[in-house]
């Protein structure tokens, strides 16, 4: 079976080039090989490669920068989608698509499921909410959040970057959450290429957590693993205090249950993961010095 991998150089898009299951063969395409800005090119790359199931990995992820930049959110979050999806069903391709918690708008009271109204309060979230709508009836749909992989550019590195260089760290601790790991995203979206679903489903780590705790947890680990050499303050903070260009929804929580029920998935916690991403980061530094 051949899979066709979009986004390939990034975050998800290397864990799933790097977990690739067996029987399976994957093409990855990074933005250089397959630009999505251009939609035209998408039916001929497809036909191409001819492949059984395409995971899309590539979006525009840069939240601030997509609110003065919508058409380039669009084109790549949504009208791409609209194009591969399109394709998919042309070629008979299975398409697995990523989306995001940020198409919800946090006034939910408990975890958000899958069938939960949207309401999307960025342009990156409606971007993406439109993405979920191309991608169609026929394709599996993971929705997941805050999600970091080794080597990747995310909060985990942005905090690890802080944390040596400043004396002090400020982050929101009144958005809540759940990190989620770039592998453990990955296994899900071969899972379910592998079974043929198609649908919406959730998937982000266990637990609960605000920016602030995570980024404490990094701190935490970090100095453990000997990857901080001392501590800096981190301190809690109101999102009125770290103005951004985007909104972002105050409680964003995926519930994942029904996702690891079809998958047999055990939960685990973000934190066992966070140590995982510190432990492969590190060991991935050690060997480009060596
Ligand atoms: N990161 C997160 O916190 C979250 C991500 N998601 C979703 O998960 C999926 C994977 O995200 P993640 O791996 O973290 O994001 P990354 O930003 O790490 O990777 C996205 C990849 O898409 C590529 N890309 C951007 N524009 C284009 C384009 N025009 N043509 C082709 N490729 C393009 C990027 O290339 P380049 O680097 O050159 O821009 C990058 O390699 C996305 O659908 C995202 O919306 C959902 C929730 C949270
Ligand atoms: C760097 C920094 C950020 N923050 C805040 C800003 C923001 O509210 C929160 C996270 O910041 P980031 O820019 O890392 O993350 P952000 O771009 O908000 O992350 C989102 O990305 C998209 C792609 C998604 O789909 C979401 O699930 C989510 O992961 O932390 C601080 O409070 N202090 C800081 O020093
Ligand atoms: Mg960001």
């Amino acid at each position: 079976m051949k899979a066709l991998i979009t986004g390939a150089a990034g975050q998800l898009g290397r864990a799933l080039m790097d977990a690739v299951p067996e029987g399976w063969e994957a093409t990855g395409l990074t933005r250089a090989e397959l630009d999505l800005s251009d939609p035209s090119v998408i039916a001929r790359e497809v036909e191409a490669h001819r492949p059984d199931a395409i995971l899309n990995a590539a979006a525009y992820t840069a939240v601030d920068r997509a609110e003065s930049d919508e058409s380039a959110a669009f084109a790549v979050n949504a009208a791409a989608v609209g194009a591969i999806a399109h394709a998919a069903r042309a070629t008979g391709a299975r398409l697995v698509h990523v989306s995001t918690d940020f198409v919800f708008d946090g006034t939910s009271p408990r975890a958000y499921r899958p069938d939960d109204g949207r309401n999307p309060l960025s342009v990156y979230g409606r971007s993406k909410a439109a993405g979920e709508d191309a991608a169609g009836p026929a394709a599996a749909i993971v929705r997941t959040a805050w999600v970091y992989g080794a080597g990747g550019a995310n909060f985990v590195n942005t905090m690890l970057r802080l944390m040596r260089t400043r004396d002090e760290v400020r982050v929101v601790a009144d958005q809540i959450g759940a990190p989620t790991w770039a592998a453990g995203l990955a296994d899900t979206v071969w899972a379910l290429a592998l079974g043929g679903h198609a649908g919406v489903f959730h998937h982000s780590d266990a637990g609960v957590a605000s920016w602030y705790d995570f980024a404490v947890a990094v701190q935490e680990e970090a100095l453990a693993l000997g990857m901080l050499e001392r501590a800096v303050p981190v301190l809690p903070i109101a999102t009125a205090d770290y103005p951004l260009p985007a909104h972002r929804p105050a409680f964003s929580l995926l519930d994942s249950a029904a996702t690891r029920a079809l998958l047999g998935q055990a939960p685990t916690h973000w934190r066992v993961n966070l140590r995982h991403m510190l432990a492969q980061q590190m060991a991935a530094e050690r060997g480009d010095r060596s």
